[in-house]
């Protein structure tokens, strides 16, 4: 707390700055604010200052993302946050009258010296008092009127502005060709540069062709040394001009190159990361990838072809009236010729665009054929398909092979039919200029000829560089298309700003929740009802497809789609935000993806504000400590992607750590100790009352033995709730249940007897 004697109005006065350590201390005892968004409660109060600002312009950023190597957040660190997540901010020192101008603008935010931060949502310069509202006060929460002094004596004198960029390019927004010009258009700047670059070029290349004119015409039929002499600086002072201009205007172009590239990525990869995982289990990663590699084909035509012609196109504004100049009768050859060029492409557009669309086509199936051999390449090995892998393969590159060669004989027509025109253009103009001349009695008709050759040289390539533009945006519409069909389906949740974030107890309840896969028939899960108090240990079994993991998969919100009621803590689950729900959440599957890193790292999971203290802690209990202090670099033991240097059970006991660290209100354990050796399970099923201690704990498993402990147990039957009561009951009660434990149990002494050792696992 910082207390601030009294308010304007001489009343006592409090301001809340909420510091960082009153934060990690209410984190410890769990005092969250009641009722209060339960994310929030957990950051500190300059992050909660940020984050409110941000909301209130329609931003939300990701706590996860903040990134900070001070103890406090400091200003830029904060404003980096925001200017990360696509906002203009600024850190800035500000003095009480500038404050004072902050009348009408968004929250501002304040630092407190207590590593606190306020809000100052707005001002009064005629009562000389500034308007604050605590970090964690509600929207519509109090402000305190607070004068120059005595916010002096809280305050650091930094502030953090921000709003949304003008010119923001929404994330959510389809990709299509219009969002790509409007992320070129936001490079207006260095986009005016080079068109002024070009302009100017396109004007010196006018200058020695009027010279060599002026060379002919003058110089030479008049002998004219003078002429000569200033001609030659002429010449000489413009290849230098042109020469740095030309520098300067590829130096730009590879600028503006770089950051549309940049910026593409990072939204692509977003987007990428946003697809419900359904996308992922329906298409082969290689497909997804071949498909996302064609944004950056569309970047390049963006920065390379279309704003090469459209710089030509400047060129052409410059030198096509010149030419008219020179010589009109030449000049129209040179157009009509264009203009046949054209036709004659736009004509082949059709076909082309057909052939073009089966070389998609069978690169896109190459593609999936190459990254599901290198997904599966163990099972490949394994089963020795390799023959096999290769037969597909080849018939794939044959597939690819032919589309593009199918593609490329049609494609080379219009090029065949187009160069003996280009060639008419510029040896027809000069064979036709050459007569002209010989008739030409003012004698000045060489000279033009001279001139009008170079010119017409620089026009015919843009001319038919501005007719293959044509031909090179279809490829770029199938590309468009085809990345559109990976990154225009719907995302997981519209924003992730949307949806209740309420602070998360542990209480789960389904209520007559019906549930189909997409393109399946039978239901998954049919009707099911079921309650779990919050803080209890829960236990889902059931024979293979009887829906056990689909009911972990709805509390995940994986599959949003269901009729019927699935609540937490009495909160309709498709109304609560995805990532705050998954936040509270942590889950261990049956086979899970360690990244490549050390130990400690993937415990932590790149999570802010977690320590090797609290990984060692994680990996206590989840029963991992001991093999990794056995390892050779304990927690920097370094893991290669899909961690070949760990056994199955070391893997799973990390992921369990993972899933741990972060405390979840629910642990969803799905198979999780099923691919465990025996010693391995024995060690997680001894720390599982610890583990459970505090939380919901869901564990879907096919071993009963694991689940005895249970305060209830789930028995599942084709999509159907057969029961749910604990271990003993079921084994009264529950046929099914019976029949899965006499299998799994009959080398146990009495039918409710507790295993004398681990039972194989039953599938
Ligand atoms: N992604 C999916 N798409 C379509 N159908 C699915 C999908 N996942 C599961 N199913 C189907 O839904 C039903 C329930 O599957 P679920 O994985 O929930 O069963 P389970 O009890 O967990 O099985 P197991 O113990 O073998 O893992 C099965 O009939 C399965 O074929």
């Amino acid at each position: 707390m910082v207390n601030v004697p009294v308010n304007a109005e001489n009343q006592p006065l409090r301001i809340r700055a909420g510091t960082e350590v009153e934060a990690a201390a209410d984190q410890a005892d769990g005092q969250n604010a009641p009722g209060g968004p339960a994310e929030l409660d957990q950051l500190g109060a300059r992050l909660k200052a940020v984050l409110r600002a941000a909301r209130y312009h329609g931003v939300e950023l990701d706590p996860s993302e903040f990134r900070t190597a001070n103890p406090v957040p400091s200003a830029a660190d904060l404003s980096e946050w925001a200017q990360n997540a696509g906002m203009w901010s600024r850190a800035i020192r500000i003095r009480w009258t500038h404050l004072l101008r902050f009348q009408d603008t968004g929250p501002v935010v304040l630092l407190f010296n207590d590593g606190g931060a306020g809000l100052l949502t707005g001002a009064s310069a005629e009562r000389n008092v500034v308007f604050l509202k605590s970090a964690d006060a509600p929207d519509d929460g109090e402000v305190t009127a607070v004068d120059e002094l005595r916010l002096s004596q809280v305050w650091t004198g930094e502030a953090v502005l921000l709003r949304p960029t003008r010119s923001h390019v929404a994330a959510d927004a389809p990709f299509t060709l219009h969002w790509l010009a409007e992320l070129v258009r936001l490079e207006s700047r260095p986009l005016r540069d080079i068109a002024i670059a070009s302009f100017t070029l396109s004007v010196l290349t006018i200058l020695p062709p009027l010279m060599v004119m002026t060379l002919v015409n003058k110089v030479l039929q008049f002998n004219s040394l003078s002429t000569l002499v200033l001609l030659s600086a002429v010449i000489a002072v413009v290849f230098v001009y042109e020469t740095l201009l030309g520098h300067a205007r590829r130096l730009i172009v590879n600028v503006v190159g770089a950051r549309l590239d940049t910026k593409l990525h990072l939204h692509v990869f977003s987007r990428l990361l946003r697809l419900p995982l359904d996308y992922f289990e329906r298409h082969p990663a290689g497909e997804t990838m071949y498909h996302l590699a064609q944004v950056y084909r569309i970047r390049e035509f963006l920065t390379g072809k279309l704003l090469s012609t459209f710089l030509d196109l400047i060129t052409l504004c410059v030198l096509v009236p010149v030419m008219f100049y020179i010589n009109a009768t030449l000049a129209w050859i040179v157009v009509a010729c264009a203009v046949v060029i054209m036709l004659i492409i736009l004509a082949y557009l059709k076909p082309l665009r057909r052939r073009y669309q089966r070389v998609v086509e069978a690169e896109t199936w190459k593609s999936a054929a190459l990254g599901e051999t290198v997904v599966g390449i163990k099972t490949v090995k394994a089963l020795g398909l390799e023959p096999q892998r290769k037969a597909l393969w080849d018939e794939r590159v044959a597939e690819a092979g032919k589309a593009r060669l199918a593609f490329g004989q049609l494609a080379s027509w219009p090029q065949t039919l187009v160069t003996p025109i280009e060639r008419v253009m510029v040896l027809g103009t000069m064979l036709i200029g050459a007569y002209l001349a010989m008739n030409d009695r003012s004698g000045y008709m060489v000279g033009s000829l001279f001139a009008f050759m170079m010119i017409s040289q620089r026009v015919a390539q843009p001319l038919v560089g501005l007719a293959r533009l044509v031909e090179d945006y279809e490829e770029v519409g199938a590309a468009i298309g085809e990345a559109a069909s990976v990154l225009n389906r719907p995302l997981e949740s519209s924003s992730n700003s949307t949806g209740l974030r309420p602070k998360l107890v542990g209480e789960v309840a389904f209520s007559d929740l019906t549930f189909s896969y997409i393109a399946t028939k039978t239901p998954a899960l049919d009707r099911v009802s079921f309650h779990i108090p919050a803080g209890t240990m829960f236990g889902i079994v059931g024979r293979s497809g009887s829906g056990k993991s689909t009911i972990a998969r709805l509390l995940q919100g994986i599959n949003r789609d269901y009729s019927g009621f699935l609540k937490l803590d009495g909160v309709d689950l498709k109304e609560i935000n995805l990532r705050h729900l998954r936040q509270g959440l942590g889950v261990v599957l049956q086979d899970n993806f360690l990244f490549r890193g050390s130990i400690r790292d993937n415990i932590v999971a790149g999570r802010p504000g977690l320590t090797l203290s609290d990984a060692m802690r994680a990996a206590h209990l989840a029963g991992a400590q001991e093999f990794i202090e056995r390892m050779p670099n304990g927690y920097d033991t370094y893991i290669e992607e899909g961690s070949p240097n760990l056994s199955g059970g070391q893997k799973q006991r990390l992921a369990i750590a993972r899933a741990l660290i972060h405390d979840p209100t629910i642990l969803i354990l799905d198979e999780a100790t099923s691919a465990l050796d025996p010693e391995s399970e024995a060690v997680v099923s001894a720390n599982l009352m610890r583990i459970a201690s505090g939380r919901t704990m869901i564990i879907v498993s096919h071993r009963l033995s694991s689940l005895t402990e249970c305060d209830n147990i789930l028995v599942m039957d084709q999509g159907k709730v057969l029961d749910v009561a604990p271990h003993a009951t079921l084994l009264e009660r529950c046929t099914l249940y019976r029949q899965l434990w006499s299998q799994q149990n009959r080398h146990l002494d009495g039918r409710q007897g507790r295993p004398v050792a681990i039972p194989p696992r039953l599938v």
